[in-house]
């Protein structure tokens, strides 16, 4: 079949939250915090890097989306080794809030946009959760919403939630990196069978409510016995906050992805934001922890291609005159 490459294209991406405290690599959520990615063909690869947010980000075919871009291309039978790659980024990197997936599923989009689509979502979707090893950020980044889903090493399947509209999210980022690759290696290789069940049966809880509306069961839901209790050993403060934020107007709490960034779930009616806020600053400085925090709300849209104009502009002049106006 053939397709008319297209030259050049603009992809928005939203960061994304994990995990949402029980549902380990099973639940994701997408956030309003974005990344743009521009991406052209052409006869020499060159990759520029806008803003703060991307440093030690590499520029040369080593850089995470140049090498995703390869694999659309391969897997539609086409050839385009050399592309001209322009990002900018509001999601702050190995925070926990999906910076690697929403590259990928950023590469992903605007490879598959720049060979007219060949590929549909849900291959995209099978390549995004190979290469991440868990379908959670990856689906939240592609899909928008909040996505329930499995990767078994093999496939992955989810289902996508509409969040509620009175759902805000609170999170707290810490000044200090932490990969997910070191809070995963902290968890136990085997789990007792309570937990287990602890972590199933409030995960299906946290699913029932989120699609059902029932935003006063994610307190008893929202709880974990997997990962939260061994990751809290690398996160000074996150015990307390787990412990406690539901009592300073939190739905829920947790962990958001491998951390180090904590998140409250808030009903946007809630009276005390600023109590929370609050909590979670203080709580985190009397551990000695810096840490900016933000008010987002669940992104109900994933990632967008479309296809520029010649006379589009540059990615640099977009983000100053849509992004940091
Ligand atoms: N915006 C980006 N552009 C290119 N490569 C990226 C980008 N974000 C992440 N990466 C690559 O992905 C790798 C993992 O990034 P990072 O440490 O942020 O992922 P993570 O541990 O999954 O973080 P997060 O907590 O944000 O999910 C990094 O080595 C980096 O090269
Ligand atoms: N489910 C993954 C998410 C990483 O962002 C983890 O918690 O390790």
């Amino acid at each position: 079949m053939s397709y008319k490459a297209v030259q050049k294209v603009r992809v928005k991406v939203p960061a994304s939250t994990a995990n949402l405290g029980p549902g380990f690599d099973s639940l994701g959520m997408a956030l309003n915090l974005y990344a743009w990615i521009d991406m052209a063909i052409s006869d020499e690869t060159a990759i520029h890097l806008i803003g703060d947010q991307m440093n030690g980000i590499p520029t040369d075919k080593s850089n995470l989306i140049y090498k995703v871009a390869q694999m659309v291309f391969e897997q539609a039978g086409v050839s385009h080794p050399e592309l001209d790659i322009a990002m900018y980024s509001d999601i702050p990197l190995t925070r926990g809030l999906g910076s690697s997936a929403s590259a990928i599923v950023g590469a992903l989009a605007g490879a598959n946009a720049l060979i007219g689509n060949k590929l549909t979502q849900y291959e995209l979707f099978q390549i995004a959760s190979r290469l991440e090893k868990h379908p959670d950020n990856v689906g939240a980044s592609l899909f928008g919403g909040i996505v329930v889903a499995f990767w078994d090493g093999e496939k992955a399947e989810s289902i996508r939630i509409e969040p509620d509209a009175n759902l805000e999210v609170l999170v707290a980022i810490p000044a200090f990196q932490l990969s997910t690759e070191k809070a995963r290696n902290v968890m136990p290789k085997q789990v007792a069978m309570k937990d287990a069940v602890f972590n199933l049966s409030h995960s299906s809880l946290l699913v029932a409510a989120l699609s059902t509306g029932n935003l006063g069961m994610i307190r008893h839901a929202m709880k974990d016995a997997l990962h939260q209790p061994y990751r809290a050993e690398l996160i000074p403060g996150m015990k307390t906050l787990l412990e406690q934020a539901e009592n300073h107007g939190a739905l829920g709490v947790a962990l958001s992805g491998a951390g180090p960034t904590m998140l409250a779930l808030v009903d946007v009616r809630s009276g005390q934001k600023e109590e929370l806020e609050a909590f979670l600053k203080d709580t985190l400085a009397e551990e000695g922890i810096e840490a900016q925090t933000l008010w987002l709300k669940p992104s109900v849209e994933g990632v967008a291609a479309i296809l520029l104009q010649e006379d589009d502009g540059d990615l640099l002049s977009f983000v100053e005159r849509e992004v940091l106006a």
